[in-house]
């Protein structure tokens, strides 16, 4: 496949799921002229979504990628075909990250993985935004970037789709402590430190994984990062400050429109860093605030009384 062959053409695209993000990205690539169909559980057949698409992409909350990848299995598919993921989230059972689900089952298709600080409803509000694309597979990486890409919407490659998918992923964690940092009033200076020892955090975890460090410090973590921390629109941020209002998580969840990723995420993620030995001192707060061990307040203590040491080990 080549990007001069896609450049002028009209693609045929599906969207798979149809929720906040699956609906808007569908809405972008409708802009640019390409043929997009939508599936979603409820509706109609994935058979008749797939049939002669050149791009598969999912929008599918991490709880139901692996399902719906066997399903999009037992359809012909052309070997051409690029399969894109859109999920912010890791798998409980094995740890795997949405895109290494989509290539197990799809070896021999190009994955690119489409991640950058993008809620939605500003998408949908046509406000400008900007994204990014990584894949092994540059030239898939630069057909996704053509069908994406617009004057409201600014799509950049990236060549490390491991470190712009888990930019995505982790930040979601660090986005639940911003909204009990918010709901607990603590101020500008606790923000800040909150999430830039966050982003350190992230760079930790991901360097662990084998994702490169400059990755994080681009649009898909530090940017992503800074839009979910920063906006009462991102669920994440939503679910902790509504725990630093007193609700309990069962509470705030039930009340919660969409798919907070980021509860799911950190259980899986403490998993990890403790098979992996990582410190993660923010994760593993918000984890046990989420299990109800500790108070807001206390996480609170908890990460501010550690022993004290150098801002980083050289
Ligand atoms: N909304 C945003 O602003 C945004 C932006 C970027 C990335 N994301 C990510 O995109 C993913 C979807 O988010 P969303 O906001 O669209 O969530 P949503 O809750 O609005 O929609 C989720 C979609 O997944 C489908 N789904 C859920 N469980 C399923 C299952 N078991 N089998 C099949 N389909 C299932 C739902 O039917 C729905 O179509 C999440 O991983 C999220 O982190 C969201
Ligand atoms: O609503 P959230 O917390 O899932 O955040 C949405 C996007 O990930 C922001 O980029």
């Amino acid at each position: 496949m080549s990007e001069q062959m896609y450049s002028n053409s009209k693609l045929s695209v599906a969207i798979l799921g149809a929720g906040a993000w699956g609906a808007s990205l569908a809405n972008l690539a409708a802009a640019n002229g390409h043929q997009v169909r939508v599936w979603s559980r409820q509706g109609s057949q994935i058979q008749a979504v797939l049939k002669d698409v050149q791009i598969v992409l999912s929008a599918i909350s991490m709880i139901g990628v692996r399902d719906v990848a066997s399903q999009v299995q037992s359809f012909p598919l052309s070997p051409e075909t690029i399969f894109v993921t859109a999920t912010k989230g890791l798998d409980p059972q094995t740890t795997c990250t949405p895109s290494q689900i989509w290539q197990t089952v799809f070896p021999n298709h190009a994955v690119v993985v489409l991640s950058g600080p993008n809620l939605s409803k500003e998408i949908q509000m046509e406000l400008p935004a900007a994204t990014v694309v990584a894949s092994n597979i540059p030239t898939a990486a630069e057909i996704v970037q053509l069908v994406f890409s617009s004057g409201r919407f600014r799509v950049y490659t990236n060549p490390d789709p491991l470190g712009v998918e888990l930019g995505g992923t982790l930040k979601n964690v660090i986005a639940i402590a911003a909204g009990v940092c918010d709901g607990l009033q603590l101020g500008t200076n606790a923000k800040a430190a909150l999430v830039t020892r966050g982003l350190t955090e992230m760079v930790r975890i991901g360097n662990n994984w084998g994702a490169k460090t400059e990755t994080f410090y681009g649009l898909s973590g530090l940017g992503d990062l800074l839009a979910t921390c920063n906006s009462p629109l991102s669920r994440n941020y939503q679910v902790g400050y509504q725990l630093a209002g007193g609700k309990s998580l069962t509470e705030t969840l039930a009340n919660l429109q969409g798919t907070a990723e980021g509860v799911n995420t950190c259980q899986v993620l403490m998993q990890r860093a403790k098979q992996q030995n990582i410190p993660v001192p923010i994760t593993e707060q918000v984890y046990r605030l989420l299990q109800g061990e500790v108070t807001p307040r206390q996480a609170l203590d908890e990460l501010m009384l550690r022993d004290i040491k150098p801002e980083y080990n050289y």
